[in-house]
């Protein structure tokens, strides 16, 4: 099965749509539809020096091409320089995007990256895209960041640190970890998703003489989920466990807040992770990075992000699309472009993890990391 794609460049400043013209000079098993302003996309291709031909709706794409349905911008593009009158444009494209997808129209979403800050300044209220999504498609969703060799999930998204705490609830914390378990057994395969969940205070509370979450909320979501037959481990302190014994013990990291776990997953590997958001009614993969408007325009953006979100967005639409995908154990699971969770990472090939730097330690899982 071809999916559709629709596909959002996201800030017309920054990288975004040159990433996408690199992305169709070698487009994924997808058809892809840019919500975009064709005008910005030509721009890019120009500055690239990149052969591009825009298509309508319905027309069949090739290498060099895209089809474009068309959202206009207020202002023409400059890039580096991101003008807030074109916040409209951003969202619009978003929202138009995410309405096919919700209407069937598409299989799945890929989006470039977004500036937070240029949208507010144009008058629209914006916290995220993941934000956006789950609001539009009226349910609750979990961001997901993955390289090919460390998955983070996290508790809370974009809100001020100062909030963190009060956010998380035992019936919040309960959903999240749910929409975790629910999303790597229907989209990666995995019968019994091991999750390792963080906590919130340094050395997760030490016995609460550092904070009380873990022990009012954390513990008792755990272990009454535990009860449950969910596969979880934690709370563990966030400065040990992304030692390597302790991630291979998990398929994925529960963080309790954005620069909790992201850090590490772009540290581990920035170039080709992806951002992932879990509950949606269709697989949305975005970008890790975000619009880098230094660079933007002169060709120097790697899109091996966008390419492998392109990717991944096309195996997760193939897979439920198919019916009822294989539950298998963790051996038997999804290695998506690439990106497989610790407990399947002996499934990948030799080599196509990267390989693990020189140095590294001893005991980091089979298949290496970057
Ligand atoms: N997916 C999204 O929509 C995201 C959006 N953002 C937004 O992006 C804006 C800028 O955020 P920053 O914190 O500066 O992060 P950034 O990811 O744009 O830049 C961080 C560093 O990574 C480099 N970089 C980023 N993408 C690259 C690429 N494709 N190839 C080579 N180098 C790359 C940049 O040059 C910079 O040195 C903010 O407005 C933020 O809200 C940030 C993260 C994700
Ligand atoms: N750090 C991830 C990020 O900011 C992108 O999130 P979203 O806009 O996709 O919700």
């Amino acid at each position: 099965m071809r999916p559709r794609l629709a596909l959002v460049p996201g800030e017309p400043a920054g990288v975004g749509p040159e990433l996408c013209v690199r992305l169709a000079q070698q487009p994924p098993d997808a058809d892809l539809v840019a919500f975009a302003d064709p005008a910005t996309l030509t721009a890019a291709a120009e500055a690239l020096r990149l052969p591009l031909k825009l298509l309508s709706p319905g027309e069949h794409a090739g290498p060099g091409e895209l089809v474009v349905k068309p959202v206009p911008q207020a202002t023409p593009v400059r890039f580096g320089h991101a003008d807030p009158a074109n916040a409209a444009a951003v969202i619009g494209a978003l929202r138009e995007a995410g309405a096919a997808c919700l209407r069937g129209e598409f299989h799945g979403l890929v989006t470039g990256p977004v500036n937070k800050a240029s949208i507010n300044a144009g008058g629209i209220a914006y916290t995220g895209t993941t934000e956006l999504l789950a609001r539009q498609a009226g349910v609750e969703v979990v961001m997901m960041l993955a390289n090919p060799t460390l998955w983070v999930a996290l508790a809370t998204t974009h809100l001020p640190l100062r909030e963190v705490p009060d956010a998380i609830t035992r019936p919040q914390l309960t959903r999240v970890i749910r929409i975790i378990d629910a999303a790597l057994r229907r989209d990666f395969g995995l019968a019994l998703p091991r999750i390792a969940v963080l906590g919130l205070n340094p050395h997760a509370g030490e016995q609460g003489h550092l904070g009380r979450e873990e022990i009012e909320v954390i513990e008792p979501v755990i272990a009454a989920l535990r009860a449950d037959g969910l596969r979880l481990s934690g709370p563990f302190p966030a400065d040990t466990a992304f030692l390597r014994p302790r991630l291979a013990q998990c398929d994925v990291v529960l963080a309790m807040y954005h620069d909790q776990g992201l850090p590490v997953l772009k540290h581990a590997g920035f170039e080709d992770a992806v951002n992932l958001t879990l509950g949606l009614p269709y697989p949305r993969v975005a970008v890790d990075h975000g619009t880098a408007l230094e660079l933007a325009g002169r060709g120097d953006a790697d899109p091996s992000s966008l390419i492998a979100a392109a990717a991944l967005c096309t195996q997760l639409a193939q897979r439920r699309v198919a019916s009822s995908p294989p539950v298998g154990a963790p051996s038997g699971a999804m290695l998506l472009n690439g990106i497989a969770p610790a407990g399947a990472r002996s499934i990948a090939p030799e080599g196509a993890h990267g390989i693990a730097p020189e140095g590294a330690p001893t005991g980091w899982p089979e298949g290496g990391r970057r």
